[in-house]
Formats: structure tokens, sequence, C-alpha cells
């Protein structure tokens, strides 16, 4: 079944296309990573698909309708970023306990055993936290809230590695015990490959590709060899990313579909193919040229 549909969607913010023509469905009970650069527009897609903002055009359908003020959306669906506010005239056990009353599927138990694993004060308010522990406790509100759609919004921001580490164990863990869909954004796709299931890509506003991680994998491949011999092997074909790495060196990326023969035929020739890390190649993908930051300098 569909969790979230969007045909041709966009968002304008007067003469900005934040989503641009966007359309992608998310079938429920899997994980997807949302992944794009700064400005991509991450947050506005997911406060769409939250029912926070509404849409410019197109079309958006979340649990079958569309999300904006929807009571349907709102009750299950839970959205979680680094700028939750919450009462501080509660301590976090008390936030933690009136949680319950909002969240049918509330996992209390887990709730307090990641609060006591990360070592919380009970009696401190949200307001005191840092900004780490902020985004801890927020995750343990997103995870024990266990919402049929679980969004968020970069939320490892501002934590350690190790709060990090555990923070995508305890999401695998709990999604195993109860799937759910979950959508999760983020900048960096390397620390979430091993626990997405997809991956939506997105530049500008638009979707550059949506698909299985294990396919991301192998969407690309690397050669690397004299830059003469290189330029001519490469004719034809449009790099995703080109550049000079040594004297008369150059690597460029280039989508993974070429022929065995022709790969021969770049060994041959001295060329060498290596794999591209999943990470390079979202950033080589979302680049703003091909040639990255030596672009500005040469
Ligand atoms: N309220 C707003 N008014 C005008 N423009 C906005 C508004 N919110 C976002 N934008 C613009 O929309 C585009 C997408 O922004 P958005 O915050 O969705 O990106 P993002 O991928 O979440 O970025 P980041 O990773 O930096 O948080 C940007 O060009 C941004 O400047």
């Amino acid at each position: 079944m569909k969790t979230v549909e969007c045909i041709e969607l966009t968002k304008q913010y007067g003469k900005t296309k934040a989503i641009n023509n966007l359309s992608f469905t998310l079938s429920e009970n899997k994980i997807t990573g949302l992944i794009g650069r700064n400005g991509a527009g991450k947050t506005t897609l997911l406060k769409m698909i939250a029912g926070y903002l509404r849409h410019s055009s197109g079309e958006i359908q979340v649990f079958g309708v569309n999300p904006f003020n929807s009571l349907k959306v709102s009750a299950n669906t839970i959205f979680i970023d680094n700028g939750m506010s919450f009462s501080n005239m509660l301590t976090l056990l008390e936030l933690l306990e009136s949680a319950k009353r909002f969240y049918p599927n509330w996992n209390h138990d887990l709730a307090l055993k990641l609060f006591d694993y990360f070592s919380f004060s009970p009696n401190l308010s949200h307001v005191n936290l840092s900004k780490g522990m902020k985004s801890t406790f927020n995750m343990i509100i997103g995870l024990a809230a266990r919402c049929p759609l679980t969004i968020f919004d970069e939320p490892t921001s501002g934590m350690d590695a190790g709060t990090r580490k555990d923070f995508y164990r305890a999401l695998l863990k709990d999604y195993i015990a109860e799937p759910r869909t979950i959508i999760l954004s983020s900048h960096l796709i390397d620390e979430v490959e091993d626990i997405l299931e997809e991956v939506l890509l997105i530049k500008n506003g638009e979707k550059l590709l949506h698909t299985p991680v294990e396919e991301l994998k192998e969407f690309a491949i690397g050669i690397r060899g004299k830059t003469e011999a290189l330029k001519e092997w490469m004719e034809k074909i449009e790099p995703i990313y080109i550049q000079e790495i040594g004297a008369n060196i150059s690597y460029a990326v280039i989508k993974n579909d070429r022929s065995l023969i022709e790969l021969e035929n770049a060994k041959a020739i001295g060329l060498e193919v290596v794999p591209v890390p999943t990470e390079d190649i979202c950033t080589y993908l979302t680049s703003k040229t091909k040639g990255g930051i030596d672009h500005v300098f040469s």
C-alpha cells in the first residue's frame, strides 16, 4: 500500500521553487532516506508530507488524503526536527509521561529505557538541554511514539559520533520490532546507508533518483588514468564528475552502464576502473558543477 504519493508536486515561495514537479511514491513500512544538499528542498517536502505546509500545485496524498490540516494524517504522523519545542513547565520525565496521551502506539518502556541509556536527568527541562541532547531527547519521542508515518528531519544534528551510531541502531532495532514508514532526511548518506531500504535524492527541489540503496551503490563507476587516454575513451560519454587529480592524471565518474568490452578497452589503454563510494555518488550527482569546488579555482 502507498503511504505517500506525490504527482508533479511543486511548492513555491515567491519566485523560488523549493520543490519542483516532484513525482514519487513511498510504499508502506519502508525506511527511505531523503538526501540532498543544503537548500535542496528536504524540509519543505517533509513539512508538506506532514501536513504543515500547503503545496502550490500538483498533487500530494498521505494515507490517501491531502495531508494539509488533515486530522487523519496528523493522528498517524510524527515529525521530528531540531526546532521542536516543549513546555518549560514540565520536566523531561513529565514530557515522556504526557506523550503517552498523544500517541496511541506510545511505548513507554522503550522511552524509559532509552532515557536511562542516554543518562538524562529526569528533573531537567527541555530548554536546558545542549543541542545534541535535545536531538537525542526528540529522537526518543520519535521512536517511542511508533507512529505509522515517522519523519526525522536531520535528526542527528548536534549529536556526537557515538550517539549518532546508537540512534541509527535503535531506529533499526525498533523498526524491525514494529515496522512502519520512516523517512529520514540527511546530507550524508554514508552513516545511514546501512539502515535505508531506498533513497530519494533531490537537487534544487527536483528528483535526481529514487532507487533501492543496493542499486544506488552500483549506480556509478570511477575511471582513472592519463588525462589524454581518459578523454579519448570518454569521447562519447557524459561524465557525472571529472577532475584532474595529479600531473596529467584525471579521474572521472560515469554511469555504470558500459559494456564489458568497453571496460576491457579502457583497461587495455592503461585506465583503471574503480568503485565509487555511495557518499561520493550522491555528492557528485548533487554537485553544482561537474568539477566540484576546483571549478571555482580553475
Ligand atoms: N519560508 C520560506 N520562504 C522563502 N524561501 C524559503 C522558505 N523556506 C525555504 N525556502 C527556500 O526553499 C529552498 C529549500 O529550502 P529547504 O529548507 O526546504 O531545504 P533543505 O534541503 O531542508 O535545506 P538544509 O539542508 O539546508 O536544511 C531554499 O532555497 C530556501 O531558501
